[in-house]
């Protein structure tokens, strides 16, 4: 479910260059997909299981990452699957037709050139979703179910939850995985979402219509480091994000996949990772209702800089806390609107 492919890594892959693969005829039809030396279609027909050894080993060959993972993922879903152990013994041993065959070539050359296989096979799963996945937008990382899961923990324990209507606003919503599980998860949610990429705003909104979600959402073309958040929405309960944090320098050390085919601006969060997230907190009194809450995916360097800063640059919001994801990471970080410092001071109610 996790391949190594999904996370942010600093790893030092030899890198065999940046070059974006989109060009003006799409990813698919690429100079560097095609370029991609896949084995010769076989002869005669093959079995799947066969089918998943050849490309493993091709794989490997070509030093693709996770290369067992790659081969399974997209044999068992050009086989109707989610995974190889979940399909019958018979199916993986039955001779494959001849355009089962070419489409499994197809899509695992996709994949030798590097690319994701969440964009390979155009789906990914996030928590209880099965989302559409589409280069450049933002694949959703596990460690993001770990802040959905205190948003609604939070969210379901705030007075109203049941009958009346909170309203949260995610910026940055990429393929839409934080607002749609949301949405899912509480029916009574009205979402405001934002990203300053029109293919995430497109992705968001298929999404939510193809998991019937977009009656209670809201998706704009909004750069956040703008003012136009203030015109679209106020008094919001919770404003959650995933923000672009890693560091700029980092980002020369990422995985090829991410590299060439993941948007950079959703990665990359300038020279301390805290450009966009400053610019969250410092709008996020205007826009929250009174003690509501910012909710922060961080890079793990981040918590002991951001209540400083928020002490000194940000009235009406202050840290409420930091938690750390399974792995134990500082990851997340929870603040909170409320008094200025100056009622603070004065012990106004
Ligand atoms: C790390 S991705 C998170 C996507 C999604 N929320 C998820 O967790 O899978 C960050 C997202 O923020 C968006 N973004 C980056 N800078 C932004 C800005 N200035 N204003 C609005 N969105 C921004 C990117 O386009 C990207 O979709």
């Amino acid at each position: 479910k996790s391949p190594a492919i999904v996370h942010y890594s600093t790893r030092s892959w030899t890198q065999s260059g940046t070059t974006p693969l989109m060009t003006s005829r799409g990813i698919w039809g690429s100079p560097a997909v095609r370029r991609c030396s896949a084995p010769p279609l076989p002869p005669g027909r093959i079995t799947a299981l066969q089918a998943v050894d050849i490309w493993r080993r091709r794989f490997i060959e070509r030093g693709v990452t996770e290369p067992e993972h790659s081969a399974n993922y997209i044999v068992a879903h050009l086989l109707g699957a989610k995974t190889i152990e979940s399909l019958e013994q018979g199916k993986l041993t039955e001779l494959l037709g001849a355009d089962k065959t070419k489409q499994i070539w197809q899509l695992c050359t996709r994949r030798l050139s590097r690319m994701p296989v969440q964009y390979v096979i155009e789906e990914w799963d996030f928590r209880d979703l099965t989302l559409k996945m589409r280069p450049p937008v933002f694949i959703p990382r596990p460690e993001t179910e770990e802040l959905v899961d205190l948003v609604l923990a939070d969210l379901a324990g705030m007075p109203g939850t049941g009958d009346a209507q909170h309203t949260c606003l995610e910026v940055g919503c990429g393929s839409g995985a934080i607002s749609l599980s949301l949405l899912k998860s509480l029916p009574q949610l009205k979402v405001f979402a934002v990203d300053q990429s029109q293919d995430a705003v497109d992705l968001t909104a298929e999404n939510a219509a193809w998991l019937g979600l977009q009656d209670r959402l809201q998706v704009y073309h909004v750069d956040v480091m703008t003012e136009t958040l203030l015109r679209l929405c106020s008094r919001v309960s919770a404003l959650v994000s995933n923000p672009p944090y890693l560091y700029s320098e980092d980002m020369k050390s990422l995985e090829p996949e991410i590299l060439r085919f993941e948007d950079h601006s959703a990665l990359d969060g300038g020279k301390d990772g805290l450009e966009v997230i400053k610019q969250i907190l410092a709008l996020a009194p205007h826009i929250l209702s009174d003690r509501g809450r910012v909710y922060l995916e961080v890079d793990p360097r981040h918590p002991p800089l951001i209540p400083q800063w928020v002490e000194a640059s940000v009235d009406r919001l202050h840290y409420v806390e930091t938690r750390h994801d399974i792995a134990g990471r500082p990851c997340y970080c929870i603040l909170q609107k409320g008094k200025s410092n100056w009622d603070l001071r004065l012990g106004l109610d």
